[in-house]
């Protein structure tokens, strides 16, 4: 295939896409509020029609009132008068209209705007964690504002000034006809001339725009990054480089702007001028076949025509505008529907949990069984991998037929050097990920078959970033129970040695915190979600690294309180601090994704291998 057919078929290609994406953005607007888009269209409709009626007027009021008048020698300037008035009162009812649709278009478009944010807010929840994994955080963010900001302002401009332009280019063609076919078509083609203009033109721009839209995601998601990782940069005085390789996002971001409002900006002077010329040549032609009885042209004709070809020609030059700013909001709306059509998490699970806080051990699974009847399965946290096999993407194998019987109630310790595969089986508990063959069973019931809402809360976990969320510390204790009472709150934070320091904060437990943690240390931060793991009570704990940043002084307090919590409850502890899992039922040594030791503490060491050498300190965790 040679190059020019590769952009032809591009070409086409995007078009489709275009046309596609505009006419589900119509949809969307029309099921926002049906009666608004209807009546800005009437509105629409009514402010170009008379408008042009106004125009057609002039006819009238040149050839039947103001001609006449000049030959009378009492002129009676009363029917003037009137006609006058009719003709303002046709302006003034195109004035309203323009002015009821444009607030319309207004209110709809942050109606739209209200519902995307909302759905693709939703959609996004709903998103399994590997579409985070391959997407920056950036350029999800410039969905949210760029493409909504650019999908705002077409709905509330360009697509009313769209309408109301070809109906002002339709109406004052069929008004320009009736008054002289011949001047009417004289102005087709020289339409037809600036046509070609326009069309090379936008063809370009909007190549551009699309650039410009991706490159800006770029330049966001740089930026972001950048900014998360502000202190490593300082750390490694790294911002020469930093900035030098903003500069180059920034600059092919410059670039693609540049060529588009390039192509757009002399769009409109070339069409002001084009129209200004259509004009003169309609004046001096209309005034030339008039004057030599070529046609029958009266003065009210030329006079209404020129006025109904400013009416034609400004639309053209106004289309040619708003086409690139469709243009351009229709990436943006490509860009927004892309992620809304992303695939979510799937979950064909059938088996939900029931709870019953107030009664311990009365929890269970609602099993569905083929026969339609639902069995009850008491909830104890026997959690069993069978030949797990796993990888985060189908060319790379990280687990290797991980076997493991975690009974209830067991405190079950992963070791082994980073990136061994320690959080990815925490990560196969909780399906994040999806394994890729053997089985995992909870309760004996296998977890693809439980729905992953319930599974998820049956598990208490301390992830090994710590997260907090804008809000009070008493809301993210209690973020990991909403029902958790006051009471219960202070209870969790007091078996995970978290109410020490909360009591030293200004305000105790209302102490506002921000996102990222506000003024708290890594320590506290884990603290906090220790407490809102305590705190969700459930049978299964999944802790990963969550005491790695606590002083070990604390950490053994922590640990205490822990241990309480935890018994008869089944945990999976992550740590590099062997000190923290020697008292576990089961340790798995885990070596690039295999389970190369499995025993007790006492049992491991006197195999003499790799943990007898770790906690010996004659090899280190990398
Ligand atoms: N989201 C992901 N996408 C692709 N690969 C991943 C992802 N998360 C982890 N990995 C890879 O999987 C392997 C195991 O990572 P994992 O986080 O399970 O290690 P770990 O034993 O918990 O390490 P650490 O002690 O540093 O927490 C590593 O090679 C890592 O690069």
């Amino acid at each position: 295939m040679n190059l020019d057919k590769a952009v032809t078929n591009k070409n086409a290609e995007m078009k489709g896409q275009r046309t596609t994406t505009l006419f589900r953005l119509l949809k969307l607007i029309a099921n926002t509020s049906p009666w608004m888009l209807i009546t800005s269209i009437i509105a629409i409709i009514l402010s170009a029609g008379a408008n042009i009626i106004g125009s057609l007027f002039i006819e009238r009021l040149i050839n039947v009132y103001i001609i006449p008048l000049t030959k009378q020698a009492h002129p009676n300037f009363g029917p003037l008068w009137q006609a006058i008035v009719v003709m303002f009162g046709s302006y003034a009812i195109g004035f309203i209209s323009s002015y009821l649709f444009a607030v319309l278009m207004a209110v709809l478009a942050q109606k739209v705007q209200y519902r995307v944010r909302n759905e693709m807010f939703e959609h996004m929840e709903k998103l399994p964690i590997s579409y985070f994994d391959e997407n920056d955080y950036g350029d999800i963010m410039s969905r949210y504002t760029n493409d909504i900001d650019t999908l705002m302002q077409m709905i509330s401009q360009s697509i009313p000034q769209f309408m109301n332009s070809t109906l002002n280019i339709v109406f004052a063609l069929v008004a320009m006809f009736t008054l002289s076919w011949q001047l009417t078509i004289f102005t087709l083609v020289m339409f037809v001339l600036s046509l070609g203009i326009v069309r090379f033109l936008t063809s370009r721009s909007s190549h551009y725009f699309q650039l410009q839209q991706k490159e800006l995601g770029q330049v966001n998601g740089y930026n972001e990054e950048m900014l998360n990782g502000l202190k490593v940069i300082k750390v490694f005085s790294h911002e020469p480089e930093v900035e030098e390789e903003f500069e180059t996002y920034n600059h092919a971001l410059e670039n693609a702007a540049g060529k588009a409002n390039t192509y757009a900006t002399v769009l409109f002077p070339i069409m002001g001028n084009m129209g200004n010329l259509l004009y003169v040549l309609i004046a001096v032609i209309g005034g030339a076949v008039s004057l030599n009885h070529l046609a029958p042209i009266s003065l009210g004709v030329i006079g209404a025509f020129l006025q109904l070809a400013k009416q034609f020609s400004m639309p053209i030059a106004q289309i040619s505008q708003q086409l690139n700013s469709i243009v351009m909001a229709l990436a943006g709306a490509k860009r927004i529907f892309d992620l809304e059509d992303e695939p979510v998490e799937t979950d064909y699970g059938d088996v939900t949990i029931t709870k019953d806080r107030d009664v311990k051990g009365a929890w269970h699974w609602n099993v569905p069984q083929k026969d339609g009847s639902v069995k009850q399965v008491t909830v104890k946290g026997h959690i069993v991998f069978d030949n797990v096999n796993f990888g985060y993407s189908p060319n790379k194998q990280i687990l290797y037929n991980i076997s493991l019987d975690a009974k209830p109630g067991m405190k079950v310790a992963l070791v082994g050097e980073t990136g061994a595969g320690k959080t990815t089986i925490s990560n196969m508990i909780n399906r994040f990920y999806e394994i890729n063959s053997g089985t995992i069973t909870y309760d004996g019931i296998p977890i693809s078959r439980i729905k992953k809402d319930d599974l998820r809360h049956s598990l208490s976990i301390v992830l090994q970033e710590t997260h907090l969320f804008t809000g009070t510390v008493m809301d993210n204790i209690r973020f990991g129970n909403m029902e958790a009472s006051d009471d219960d709150v202070y209870q969790a934070a007091h078996l995970s040695h978290a109410d020490e320091f909360i009591h030293n904060l200004d305000e105790g437990y209302k102490t506002v915190i921000d996102g990222n943690g506000g003024d708290l240390s890594q320590g506290q931060m884990q603290l906090l979600s220790i407490a809102r793991a305590m705190i969700a009570d459930e049978p299964v704990m999944i802790l990963d690294e969550a005491t790695s940043s606590i002083d070990t002084q604390t950490e053994k307090l922590v640990q205490a309180g822990m241990d309480n919590l935890l018994a008869g409850r089944t945990s999976f502890v992550i740590a590099h601090r062997l000190s923290t899992i020697v008292n576990s039922d089961l340790i798995l040594v885990l070596d690039h994704g295999h389970i190369i030791e499995a025993g007790n503490h006492q049992e491991l060491l006197k195999e003499k291998g790799y943990y007898y050498e770790l906690y010996t300190g004659k090899k280190e965790i990398e």
